[in-house]
């Protein structure tokens, strides 16, 4: 077998030992032209070219270890022509400080930064990131000129009633017919539709750039090495199909749909959230129900029912500590 770059070969472990070097790239067997372009950010082209640009990107909270690992296996097989490309591909490990202690974040929420909100916080070492980020991000769709797409992969702290979820995130302009047939065949309970303009890596992809973009919570955080594969099977075929741009070999299954429809705010370290501790994602509860309060501000159930997802009374005052949604019909 032909040598394999070590960039190539465990990017998650040379990502991991944090040795600078310069700029790389090479081409691979099939054609394929990879570029190394910094901490984290890997970026394939096939030989000819192609009018569709795909974003992967996983570990903007650096201790959701499964989908980090799942980028590093895909890019081994791409290494070795075990998986096609057909596509331009942006592989991108977001928190790259933090996985490097298991940390969520260091000193703030990276997803909460995107947007150019960053710029807030200069002395934040996530503001940084963010900032190279979403350079590598422009840098990556100047240079395309047909469809977009963005999957930003995630676990949840909790369990819950659907253990793999999308959100798309806000947007004015009708979601993309091909993403959501694609998201029907990657095994997913629900999608959520975000409500407003966030500080997310997928609105940011969405409304900065016109990618047609989603968050996916493939399960519970846990630590590297102890994540059961296999139970990503429907994920894998479809980031398989999004790269070599073929159809996704999993078989289209219908999703619950959700609209959040208000959001857990933390004003200051007053804020109580009035649920079990262990409450899981997707807890439904009855109208007048009081889920969260803080000084002057309560958030009560106000539709029949509605469901708490990402409940978190930890996150610093003033960032979301929860979302609330009702199950809706359509889109
Ligand atoms: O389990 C949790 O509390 C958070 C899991 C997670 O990181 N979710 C993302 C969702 C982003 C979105 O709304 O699109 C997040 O909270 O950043
Ligand atoms: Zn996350």
């Amino acid at each position: 077998m032909p040598h394999t770059h070590p960039v190539l070969a465990d990017f998650l472990s040379f990502t991991l030992q944090d040795h600078p070097i310069d700029i790389v790239k090479g081409t691979l067997a099939s054609g394929v032209h990879w570029h190394y372009l910094g901490e984290g950010l890997l970026e394939f082209v096939p030989h000819h070219g192609s009018d569709q640009s795909l974003v992967l990107s996983a570990g903007i909270h650096g201790n959701e270890t499964a989908p980090i690992e799942l980028l590093n296996t895909l890019v081994k097989d791409l290494a070795t022509g075990q998986q096609a490309l057909d596509v331009r591909l942006l592989v991108l490990l977001g928190n790259v400080a933090a996985m490097r202690g298991s940390d969520r974040y260091l000193d703030d929420d990276l997803n909460r930064l995107f947007d150019h909100r960053h710029t807030h916080l200069p002395e934040s070492r996530e503001a940084l990131r963010a900032a190279q980020i979403e350079a590598a991000m422009a840098q990556f769709f100047a240079g395309a000129s047909g469809a977009r797409y963005h999957l930003d992969l995630h676990t949840a702290i909790r369990p819950s009633s659907f253990t793999r979820f999308g959100l798309l995130p806000y947007q004015t302009r009708p979601y993309d017919a091909h993403l959501l047939k694609c998201l029907e065949c990657c095994d997913l309970g629900a999608l959520l539709i975000n409500h407003a303009p966030a500080g997310t890596f997928a609105y940011h992809s969405s409304q900065h750039h016109g990618a047609e973009s989603v968050t996916l919570e493939l399960g519970k955080v846990q630590p590297f090495g102890q994540n059961k594969l296999d139970e990503f099977a429907g994920i894998n075929a479809l980031m398989q199909s999004m790269v070599s741009a073929t159809k996704p070999n999993w078989p289209a299954q219908p999703y619950q749909v959700f609209k959040v429809v208000g959001q857990l705010e933390k004003h200051s370290e007053a804020f109580k959230l009035h649920l079990p501790d262990d409450v899981a994602n997707f807890s439904s509860y009855p109208q007048g129900t009081l889920i969260a309060s803080d000084t002057g501000y309560e958030y009560k159930v106000s539709h029949s029912e509605e469901r708490v997802v990402f409940p978190n009374p930890k996150v610093k005052p003033g960032v979301r500590a929860g979302l609330m949604v009702v199950e809706v019909k359509d889109y």
